[in-house]
């Protein structure tokens, strides 16, 4: 991966207040396919490489214990299984590639491996699987689990879900299909052949009841950012996501992950990571910087309450009226939710020993629910100086996958009509797609 990539991100097109602000669609209603298949035909003809698309399926409950909070504000609900809309956005598009994720910590493996093996057909070799193991009680209560397992062991999991998923995509030959009219013989069984995987944590026999899809196996992503799931990462994934924002926090994730692909006997060079960055830009700089302000002037504590704690897996209604911001982030891992997030970030920009009281606490939380304490905002000219700086400055490997906009779908229309085209007369992104499927897109 030499050269910058783009991804959207299009895992929230209507929550945190998206379906009221100005330009956004209306008319349309949430999870209408063809608004979908609308952004896919025109992120295609800016010549985006994927269309991301994250996942948890709990409602957010943790703030005061409840539902209500986010139900009533929209916070990350509803959401859909994006596997068919997928299928539809691939049925009007030749080129884009489609991110989707599964939390190894819930699901199967079979079911998975069988499921990306016929998104990849039908994609024509357009997929990749961001795997995440989840850190949300409310996904568990959901799946049958009383409580989270812990973090490593999640990882763990992770690691052999991806070994059978893995297995189960080579256990079929790519020329095990004869389909002879002559003989009749449709397959050759010495080529088909069953995994017998038995582990910690799965069963598997096997083999896959498929044929081998135009990828062999999707474009393998993961997001880890904790030393363990960065070292997870490095063992199989072909891409990385990471959280922009940060130089200092890009270039730590950077370093770890590169240390980690060594110790794994990979070639760092080959590994990007996709920094997601939220961006607002505008005809003018006073343009983006409107669009950014009249963001912040509308949320309620409640809503960013019920992001937070979400996000986080831990209580903010319990925070008393001050907090220090060491002891927070303790509180918060000894709930068994990850080190980084919200809280983590705060530690990192202010210091361990630093206090802050309740309303400043909710007011950093308005901004990273937003987006808006790490969001590029200005003129196509000056966002992509930004993104170039932060490319070399992050290893030149990657590239960025713009956050989910604050309005959509004017916030990607204003991306493909303005950034994008900036950044590929620039010659920083690619004049056009490399190959025909994701992974030979990416690996240019
Ligand atoms: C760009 C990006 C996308 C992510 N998408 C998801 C997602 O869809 N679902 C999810 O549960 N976690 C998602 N995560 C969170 C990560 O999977 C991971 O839990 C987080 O980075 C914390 O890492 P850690 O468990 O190693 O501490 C995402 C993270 C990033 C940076």
């Amino acid at each position: 991966m030499s050269g910058m990539h783009v991804a959207y991100d299009l895992s929230f097109t209507h929550t945190e207040g998206r379906w009221a602000r100005a330009g956004s669609w209306v008319g349309r209603t949430f999870p209408d396919v063809r608004m979908y298949q609308e952004i896919a035909v025109s992120a295609e003809r800016a010549g985006i490489d994927m269309l991301f698309f994250g996942d948890g399926s709990g409602i957010p409950d943790t703030w005061r214990g409840s539902i209500d909070p986010a139900v009533e504000w929209g916070i990350q609900w509803p959401r859909q299984d994006m596997s068919p809309f997928i299928a539809a956005m691939a049925a009007v598009t030749n080129h884009i590639g489609f991110g989707l994720t599964y939390s190894s910590t819930f699901m199967h493996p079979f079911y998975v491996a069988r499921l990306l093996n016929s998104l990849d057909h039908v994609t024509g070799g357009r997929l990749a699987f961001n795997v995440v193991a989840s850190t949300r009680l409310s996904d568990a209560a959901n799946y049958g689990f009383d409580g989270l397992l812990d973090h490593s062991k999640r990882y763990e999991r992770m690691e052999e879900f991806i070994d059978v998923c893995t297995a189960l995509w080579d256990s079929v030959a790519a020329d095990a299909i004869v389909m002879d009219r002559e003989t009749g013989r449709f397959a050759d069984p010495a080529k088909v052949k069953p995994i017998n995987h038995r582990g910690e944590f799965f069963d598997v026999k096997g083999p896959l009841s498929s044929v081998p899809s135009p990828q062999g196996h999707p474009v393998l992503v993961q997001a880890g950012n904790s030393p363990r799931g960065i070292a997870t990462s490095a063992r199989f994934a072909d891409v990385i996501f990471g959280f922009g924002g940060s130089l200092s926090g890009q270039q730590r994730h950077r370093v770890a992950l590169d240390a980690a692909l060594v110790a794994e006997g990979r070639d760092p060079s080959a590994v990007g990571i996709l920094w997601a960055t939220q961006v607002i830009v505008g005809a003018t700089q006073g343009e983006a910087d409107a669009r950014r302000d009249s963001v912040l002037s509308f949320w309620s504590d409640e809503a960013v309450g019920a992001f937070l704690s979400h996000n986080s897996g831990f209580d903010f209604s319990t925070v008393g009226p001050s907090v220090v911001l060491g002891e927070l982030r303790d509180t918060v891992v000894a709930s068994g939710a990850s080190p980084s997030g919200f809280v983590g970030g705060l530690v990192d920009e202010f210091g361990a020993d630093h206090s802050l009281s309740r309303a400043e606490l909710f007011e950093h939380g308005w901004r990273s629910a937003t987006g808006l304490d790490h969001t590029l905002c200005g003129t196509a000219e000056s966002v992509a100086d930004a993104l170039e700086e932060n490319f070399a400055a992050t290893g030149s490997r990657g590239g960025y996958m713009f956050s989910s906009p604050l309005s959509m779908p004017s916030g990607f229309d204003d991306l493909s009509q303005l950034l994008v085209p900036e950044l590929r007369r620039r010659g920083s992104l690619a004049p056009q797609y490399a190959g025909s499927t994701l992974r030979e897109n990416l690996a240019s």
